[in-house]
Parts: structure tokens; sequence; C-alpha cells
């Protein structure tokens, strides 16, 4: 449960070419890091991956299912954290997860214990709008895990976290360690800790892929300096 498979992929963006010929598949289970620099390619990739868009060359598989003409079961299968919070804040963070339960057919009673593993459930009465940023990024989690998806695809998780905030994050997310992971992200330091294995992308083109499990956090900085070229020093 939860493989994917990506098929010699190719996304074109008017006259950019975001992605191109990108193989590669994912275990059940599995913890991938999504790598390189700005403009590599990393949210187009994660568009696809979230049947939000469609490669123009390739295929994209989730145990077996096609995310173009199955994107409605493949999306049974997804939790995704984007950059945008997809939450209400009018409503508090109790509210919003109901919400989302009944639009899901989730039964409700779900809500909350993902509020307990998410560390919200002292503040389940809280309108969103008064959250902290990282208090906002762990609901956004909550939401994306409310029915028990088996991937999860998170998308610079990290980014606009303070030290602590990112530390509680990191924490809340080894919680779902069973399903498989990819993660969008600058952070190499805690990609190290998070990931398996690391897919370095550059120019769209899918040019380095590292073990993480045998690697230290400089070997790895030294291996996606090299495949990333000076481009990241200047
Ligand atoms: N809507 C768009 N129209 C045209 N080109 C686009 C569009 N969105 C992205 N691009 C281009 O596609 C390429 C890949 O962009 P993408 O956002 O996927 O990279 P990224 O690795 O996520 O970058 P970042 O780290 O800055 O978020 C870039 O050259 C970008 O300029």
């Amino acid at each position: 449960m939860g493989t994917i498979s990506v098929d010699g992929v190719t996304r074109r963006l008017g006259s950019t070419t975001a992605l191109r010929d990108v193989s590669f598949t994912v275990d059940s289970g599995e913890h991938v890091g999504l790598f390189g620099p700005n403009g590599a390619g990393k949210t187009s990739l994660m568009q696809l991956l979230s049947t939000l868009a469609s490669p123009d060359d390739g295929r994209i598989r989730i145990d077996g299912d096609d995310v173009t003409p199955d994107a409605t079961a493949v999306r049974a299968k997804l939790g995704v954290v984007s950059h945008r919070p997809m939450v209400y804040g009018t409503l508090t963070a109790r509210e919003n997860l109901r919400l989302h339960a009944r639009l899901r057919t989730v039964d409700t009673a779900r809500v909350e214990r993902v509020l307990e593993d998410v560390n919200l459930r002292t503040h389940a009465s809280t309108r969103v709008a008064d959250f902290s940023h990282g208090m906002t990024k762990r609901l956004s989690i909550a939401r994306a895990v409310l029915h028990d998806p088996t991937v999860l695809l998170l998308d610079e998780p990290y980014a606009g976290l303070d030290q602590r905030s990112a530390m509680d994050l990191q924490r809340i997310l080894t919680r779902f360690d069973d399903r498989t992971v990819v993660i969008a992200t600058h952070d190499l330091e805690r990609a190290v800790d998070d990931c398996d294995r690391a897919l370095v992308l550059v120019d769209g083109t899918l040019e380095r892929t590292v073990s993480l499990t045998d690697r230290d956090r400089h070997s790895f900085e030294t291996a996606y300096l090299e495949a990333v070229g000076r481009s990241e020093l200047q």
C-alpha cells in the first residue's frame, strides 16, 4: 500500500519544461525527500503527484492507479500539505476538521484522535485566525491525515517555522512514519533525519538519487552540492 511509480514524466508550463523525463519509484512506507534549487521543478512534481495537474508525457501511478484517469481513487489515498493551509480562519480547529470529515465522509469521532496526534487538543476550540504559523501548519497536517491516507505529500512543511516549531513538527511527523512520505524541502539538515532517500532535481531533470540511511549530514550536503553545481553556493 502506498507505492508510487513515476515513469518518464515531462511537464511543460508555457515555454518552460518544468520536468523532463523524470522516473523513479517509492516503496510502500519509504520516506523520500525532494531537493533542488529554486525553479528545479519540486512544486511541479508535487502538483502532479497530488493530481492537481497531469503530465504532458509519461505516467504517474499510486498503487497502480494512474493519477490522470483514476484521480478520484488516487485522491482517497493521498494526504497533501501544501503552501496554502486550506483551513478556515473563522472556524475553530475542531470545526475545521469536523467540516472536512463530513466532506470526506469520515467518522467525526476521528477528529479528536487526530487533534491529539498533532498536539492541538487544548487549542481545539480556538479560532484558526488566532493560531500561530506553527499551529496552523499542525492543523494542516491534521486535515491531511483525517481520512487515514497511505501516502503523505508535504511541500515545504518547515517553511516559515522557527527552530522550536520546526522541531515540534518534525516530532509530530514521526507519528505518521508508517505511511509513504514525499517531502519537498530546502531543509537539508532535517531531511537527513526525516528521509530514507533523497532525489535531487536540477532544471527539471532528476540529477541524483542519494541513500540517506547510511549517510551523515555532511556527506549528503556534499553529494547535493555536487549535483546542483555551484548555483547553490553563489
Ligand atoms: N505557472 C507557470 N507558468 C510558467 N512557468 C512556470 C509556472 N510555474 C512554474 N514555472 C516554471 O517551472 C519551473 C519549475 O518551477 P517549480 O515551481 O516547480 O520549481 P521549485 O523547485 O518548486 O522551485 P522553488 O524552490 O522556488 O519553489 C521554473 O522554471 C518556473 O519558473
